[in-house]
């Protein structure tokens, strides 16, 4: 004669679902909770409720409050009632059947519920699916009760679950229980009713379960909420999912170096990304504590085979657990996505709960169809805007709060520390010292969830309303510098791009920033081999110059050409740079030095903060010629700083080698005049390197014909009308296509492949039919030259010009002085005394151009 916990849980199930569509919008509160009371029942539902809403009142704190005022009204008003069936309980189950129901619905339900906790019984004897401590110290108990179901109480507190019984298994339970508290000295006011008293009296102690109650008493299995790249409180779906399970929460991260690798060359962590997950961990971790959980680090076993480590470590922890649910936030990288699905499907198989939340970008890149609009201009940024206006998908919905709390399990499996994951690893001298190469990465940012807010508060407020304009500023902070939070999940892009539309200065080119983002995604979800190999097939042709000594160069910021340098040094100082930046580098790997780009990618990968496989393999792809979109221009390494750094203030901070040359030289330090250099302290090959190349044209040309070259070899590639690349479509795009055969007539069939043409730069086109062209008369010359400012290179030559001429004066009037001297000497007159009068200027304000000893540098800034 009791309850089964299989029957109380099909009902909080039911009461789950309804929860459900009331967050959804689809049921409103007081129906929800008309719906509670004729499910559960007065008394359940009286016990029960709060305990159910519990979950919503972190992250859905206002309907939790409009709930529980529903139900202090509700059961203020059938207080009088509530004490008489209360009473009846305590006396005895019969008693109050007798007493209370006496329609035949009721009696029938009764006898329902009697049956059930005879199951609940059994399901306590023979069940080892809560193996949560506890459940079998009852065994006994549970036994008398069953022998004494007729004559005694199911329990002190009636049809519901008592609140003290979930304290043996997560400390939620005392909120839920000081709640109860409250409402019951809130419906009591001065004096509680005597059979509440005897209630609480008659408790458990904590510890223990109270068995054979007519509601779920059982613990609910522990939720294991997997955190990978997804390191935030705000706006979690997984986060937010677990909360609604009801059950305790276990926070977990597992490294397994293998899985991130992923085939191919990735470098998906490289030192600096490892390092800012070292420390994100460790924020996270102490966020966690503040809402009273904790983050358990694992090291994925069965590192030998790629796929199962990550699911071994999750069984075994299950296992130790007794969770029955596993929740994350989906990546979408191919190979952690097959790990995922893998992941998903064995969890299954053994009848645990895994579900994958969508929040890494606005859209699934699995979502994202050419339906409607086709494949012209593929690889752009509108076209992909408008693939996702075509197929919106799922709406982007509104952000979620953080949870104030989280239900903690009574025992936290046994993880290992975060130093023991190896992520934050710093070699060691010969000396024993340690080689931190980190410290400044470390002194220049936030690496908490917190910082990622602060950043993007100061951002909206100043930086946003440049953007449009100057975002190609490295002089200044006019971007958001997000992109490391975004890339480990301590933003949502969610979370950013209603910031951004609810910003007082609203940057379309910003908000645009975020859909790149997600092309990026999709591109590498088409493209898998996208970080390593050529998307246009000619390319991976080319021939590439193999100096280690130019790559070396280029690494370290020792080029010759300052900008490049000030750029590669911020890289490695601050594991960051801006998107000019990184263009002007690029360009400058691949249309100067000549190596390949993959090289790029790779270094990238290991020194960016905010290395991203998809976004690096996709914008390296595209300035090494070869993406989907390739781009249609080649930044100078001199003339671009007339944009990005116009007053050198750029390369005076990352070059200080430099910084006292004025600002129309410092992008050029070999244009300066000889005694200007002196004048600075710069020597070339001492004090800053020599130019490692000097003929910037000729390396562009060379560059131009190697591509001719080779798309003259693999013509099958180029589309003979309009001189296009063609590139082989991916499985999921022929789909598309032939699904739009009659609308795309672009994709033109070679054998079984499919090959589609792309945009092609068109300085490619006629260099293929003018193969020994030189760059500088190829009239689509797609170098970007900044916004080239004649009168600046006029001050330079007049610069040049009066440094010479000066020169020249100079040394004749020594000459004729030094003549004077020999022949006064030779007369035997006296010497004449030092020349007095002799014009010798010094700098000025308006003098600007002043070049003679003592000169204008610093004046010019
Ligand atoms: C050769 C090269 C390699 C790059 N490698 C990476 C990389 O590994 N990781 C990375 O996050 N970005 C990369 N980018 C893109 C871009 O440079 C950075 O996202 C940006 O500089 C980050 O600074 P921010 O947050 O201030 O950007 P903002 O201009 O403030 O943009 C906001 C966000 O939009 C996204 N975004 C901006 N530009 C792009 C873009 N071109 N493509 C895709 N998403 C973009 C980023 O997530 C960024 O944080 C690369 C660009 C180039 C040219």
């Amino acid at each position: 004669m009791s309850l089964s916990v299989a029957g109380v849980e099909d009902n909080e199930v039911i009461v789950r679902k309804m929860l459900r569509d009331v967050l959804g919008g689809r049921e409103d509160p007081e129906g929800f909770f008309a719906m509670c009371v004729s499910v559960l029942g007065h008394q359940e539902t009286r016990s029960q409720f709060l305990y159910l809403i519990h979950p919503l009142s972190t992250a859905h704190s206002s309907l939790h409050s409009i709930l529980t005022s529903i139900y202090k009204d509700y059961f203020t008003t059938l207080q009088a009632e509530d004490d008489e069936v209360e009473l009846a309980m305590a006396l005895s189950l019969l008693e109050m059947k007798d007493h209370q129901l006496s329609t035949p619905s009721q009696e029938s339900r009764l006898m329902q519920l009697e049956d059930k906790t005879n199951q609940s019984c059994s399901f306590l004897l023979n069940s080892d699916s809560h193996p949560q401590e506890g459940s079998h110290t009852l065994l006994p108990e549970v036994v008398k009760r069953r022998q004494n179901t007729h004559s005694a109480p199911i329990s002190p507190w009636g049809n519901g679950p008592a609140p003290t019984t979930h304290v043996d298994i997560y400390n939620q339970e005392t909120v839920i229980e000081r709640e109860q508290m409250m409402m019951e000295r809130d419906l009591t006011q001065s004096e509680k009713p005597k059979h509440m008293k005897n209630r609480r009296q008659r408790r458990k102690p904590a510890g223990q379960h109270i068995v054979g109650l007519p509601f779920s008493l059982s613990t609910p299995p522990p939720v294991l909420l997997w955190f990978r790249r997804d390191l935030r409180l705000c706006d979690n779906p997984a986060l937010n999912a677990s909360l609604e399970v009801g059950a305790p929460v276990i926070p977990v991260f597992i490294w397994s170096s293998k899985e991130e690798e992923g085939p191919g060359t990735t470098v998906a962590m490289g030192g600096a990304s490892k390092y800012w997950l070292h420390q994100a961990l460790s924020c996270l971790c102490a966020s966690l504590e503040r809402i009273s959980s904790h983050l358990v680090f694992l090291k994925a076993n069965g590192e030998g085979s790629r796929v199962g480590s990550s699911l071994n470590t999750l069984k075994k922890l299950i296992k130790d657990t007794g969770a029955r649910t596993v929740l994350a936030n989906a990546l979408y990288e191919p190979w952690l996505k097959e790990r995922d699905d893998a992941v998903v499907s064995a969890l299954q198989e053994d009848g645990i709960e895994c579900r994958m939340y969508h929040s890494y970008c606005l859209r699934d890149p699995y979502s994202v169809s050419t339906e409607g609009v086709g494949l012209r201009g593929i690889g752009s940024v509108s076209h992909f805007m408008s693939c996702c206006r075509q197929n919106p998908g799922s709406a982007l919905g509104v952000t979620l709060d953080p949870p104030v709390s989280l239900p903690t399990p009574a025992h936290w499996p046994q993880g290992v520390s975060l130093d023991t994951l190896g992520l934050a690893r710093m070699p060691r001298r010969k000396d024993g010292t340690t080689i931190n190469w980190a410290a400044n990465i470390h002194k220049s940012w936030d690496f908490s969830e917190e910082g990622a807010h602060v950043w993007l508060k100061a951002f909206l407020e100043d930086g946003v309303y440049r953007y449009d304009k100057e975002s190609c500023r490295a002089d200044a902070p006019h971007t958001s510098c997000l992109s490391p939070y975004l890339h480990f999940g301590q933003l949502s892009p969610r979370w950013l791009l209603w910031a951004a539309k609810g910003a007082r200065g609203q940057s379309p080119k910003f908000q645009r920033k975020l859909y790149w983002r997600d092309l990026a995604y999709w591109q590498l979800t088409l493209f898998p081999d996208l970080p390593w190999e050529s998307v246009r097939p000619p390319y991976k042709a080319l021939r590439w110059s193999s100096s280690r000594d130019h790559l070396k160069a280029w690494q370290q910021g020792r080029t010759g050409y300052p900008l490049v340098d000030a750029a590669m040094r911020q890289l490695w100082m601050t594991g960051w740079m801006n998107n000019y930046m990184r263009h002007v580098v690029a360009s400058f790997l691949i249309a100067y030095l000549h190596l390949p780009w993959q090289e790029g990618y790779c270094w990238f990968q290991d020194t960016l903060v905010d290395a991203d496989v998809a976004i690096d393999a996709m914008m390296w792809q595209n300035g090494g010629m070869c993406g989907l979109d390739h781009w249609n221009f080649v930044m100078h390494p001199v003339d671009a700083a007339m944009t990005c750094d116009p007053y050198g203030n750029y390369v005076r901070k990352w070059c200080p080698e430099l910084a006292e040359l004025p600002d129309e030289l410092i992008h050029k330090p070999w244009k300066c005049p000889t005694s200007m250099l002196r004048r600075a302290g710069v020597a070339f090959g001492q004090t800053y390197p020599q130019r490692i190349i000097t003929d910037l044209e000729e390396r562009r040309s060379q560059s131009l014909q190697d591509v001719a070259r080779v798309r003259k070899e693999f013509e099958q590639f180029v589309d003979k009308h309009t001189g296009c690349d063609l590139v082989p479509l991916p499985p999921r795009l022929v789909t598309e296509a032939l699904g739009l055969s009659q609308r795309y007539s672009g994709v033109a069939s070679e054998g079984k492949r499919f090959l589609l043409p792309l945009i092609t730069r068109m300085e490619f086109k006629y260099q293929q039919e003018n193969p020994h062209a030189d760059a500088a008369l190829n009239p689509y010359n797609a170098l970007l030259k900044g916004y080239v400012s004649r009168k600046r290179d006029e001050t330079i030559a007049f610069l040049n010009e009066r440094d010479f001429t000066a020169s020249v004066m100079y040394e004749a009037v020594q000459r004729k002085e030094r003549l004077e001297c020999d022949q006064r000497r030779m007369e035997g007159l006296p010497l004449s005394p030092a020349p007095q009068g002799r014009a010798r200027r010094t700098t000025t304000a308006k003098d600007k151009f002043s070049i003679v000893p003592g000169g204008a540098g610093t004046s010019l800034r």
